[in-house]
């Protein structure tokens, strides 16, 4: 019998819980005391397990299914032969290694299924690892369907479908083949509280091995680990955020000084890193934000002040709809010079950092007419731009990878009664592009398309791989 490892103990664990609580598994990983407890190198291995295991769940459990001869799997007997198929499939761990220890994952939950175990994760190395290492094979080539980047990159079919026509061949294959690498691990330094120096040295400091990147303020973390536990977000020191998400806010900064309206402010990630980008470009905005759910905003509140930007942000339990009417509170009234929508999305730009979401989203979120999420979108678009002035700045961002929800949307805006007064303009044209350092500049410019879009999933970066964001800037006439 194999010794069976803590790290895969602890994801089979996670994935239980998640199925059981309908919890999430990232949430699971920060607070389960036997994660707490292992190595730092069984800590990473268990989160890429359990991460591993939930975003290629439907994958996996299609291709278990077609090897059972009984269509049924005892609920923990799945969740261990999900983090077993994982590995063997994905993370080119040795056959002989996947199979013994998910045989024994099996052991500690159902000690009569382990024969079952060992012939069934024998069928996965033996026919479709091979399958998968084929479609891969075409996807490196170019010479893809919509069946092969949903192996490859473990979606649903339908999904699969929408993002080869949102991201067209080359795009699709791209994502594919890195879409089940770990998340990047950014952070920005909060220039509202420290310079760079200061933020780089409370980084090292908690032994967080900090690396610059080409964006001011935001650096790479070669792992997540410690970074909780240091305390610097809870003071909001640093700020969690992908890099992609910090591309989208300095290119939708506000001038220093102005008023800027934010929709969608959840817990305050945004207008922290708005405000950081705006005191880097010489003063802090005025920022009036809004959220509909009113426990997002105390959260956000809380960061303002700890960030020291209770004067300057204000947070609002709004529905965004709403902007356009009459009556509301003080810091929403008058006319504001830039407005930024960080539209509820899908989140298919952050399926490796938001593991659950490929298999949750259901397809009528994207397709239904009326209901769906590119309508709320397209509600909270043209409720933000009657607030702005003339010749004001209208931004509009999603952590979409989905056409409807991104360029879509913008059309829809634009032919609309409200849309007829905006008009595109490329982020190149900006104040914000214009005091970026240029490697920088030269690292956003890939990122903009023909059309004056920023998709950065458009560029590979060298260094960790990126979350697909999506920004369009519109600017009212004068
Ligand atoms: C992409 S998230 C924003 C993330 C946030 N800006 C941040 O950086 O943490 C979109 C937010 O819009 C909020 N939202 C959804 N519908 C809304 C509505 N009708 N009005 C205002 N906010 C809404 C969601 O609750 C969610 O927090």
């Amino acid at each position: 019998m194999a010794t069976l490892s803590p790290a895969r103990i602890a994801a089979a664990d996670v994935l239980s819980n998640v199925r059981r609580r309908n919890a999430r598994a990232r949430d699971l990983l920060r607070t389960s005391a036997p994660v707490a407890r292992l190595t730092p190198a069984d800590r990473a291995l268990a989160t890429r397990l359990a991460l591993g295991g939930v975003r290629t769940s439907g994958t996996v459990d299609a291709l278990l299914d077609a090897h059972l001869r009984r269509g049924h799997l005892e609920p923990r007997v799945r969740d261990a032969l999900r983090i077993s198929a994982f590995e063997l499939l994905w993370l080119a761990t040795p056959a002989h290694v996947a199979i013994s220890q998910g045989v024994e994952l099996v052991r500690r939950v159902s000690p009569h299924g382990t024969g079952l175990a060992n012939a069934v994760l024998h069928r996965v190395a033996e026919e479709d690892l091979p399958a998968l290492a084929r479609a891969r094979e075409r996807v490196e080539r170019r010479n893809c369907t919509a069946s092969g980047i949903a192996l490859v990159a473990a979606l649903p079919q339908w999904l699969a479908d929408e993002l080869m026509v949102s991201l067209g061949t080359d795009g699709v294959c791209r994502m594919a083949l890195s879409a089940l690498d770990a998340p990047g691990v950014y952070v920005a330094g909060n220039a509202c509280l420290h310079n760079d120096v200061e933020v780089e040295h409370l980084l090292s400091a908690a032994g967080l091995m900090p690396c610059s990147t080409s964006l001011p303020g935001c650096l790479s973390l070669s792992s997540a680990a410690g970074l909780a536990a240091s305390g610097l977000v809870d003071v909001v020191d640093v700020v969690p955020a992908d890099m992609a998400a910090q591309v989208v806010a300095w290119l939708a900064s506000p001038a220093p000084g102005t008023r800027m309206l934010e929709v969608g402010q959840g817990r305050g990630t945004k207008s922290l890193l708005l405000e950081s980008c705006a005191l880097r470009r010489g003063g802090l905005a005025h920022l009036a934000a809004v959220e509909s759910e009113a426990f997002k905003v105390a959260v956000s509140r809380t960061r303002m002040e700890r960030a020291r930007l209770g004067k300057a942000v204000t947070c609002t339990a709004l529905d965004g709809r709403r902007l356009g009417e009459k009556g509301l509170p003080p810091e929403l009234s008058g006319s504001f010079d830039s407005a930024f929508v960080d539209a509820p999305c899908s989140g298919t730009g952050t399926l490796r950092r938001h593991p659950e979401i490929a298999w949750a989203l259901q397809e009528p979120a994207i397709r239904t007419a009326g209901q769906s999420l590119p309508a709320l979108q397209l509600e909270l678009l043209r409720a933000a731009s009657t607030r702005v002035g003339a010749g004001g700045t209208l931004a509009y961002a999603t952590c979409s990878e989905l056409r409807q929800e991104n360029e879509g949307v913008v059309s829809a805006f634009l032919a609309g009664q409200e849309g007829a007064a905006f008009s595109l303009v490329s982020p190149r044209s900006t104040a914000a592009f214009a005091a970026l350092p240029p490697q920088a500049q030269r690292l956003f410019t890939a990122m903009i398309g023909p059309d004056g879009m920023v998709r950065t999933s458009r560029v590979d970066t060298p260094e960790l791989p990126l979350d697909g964001h999506f920004l369009a800037l519109l600017v009212r006439e004068a």
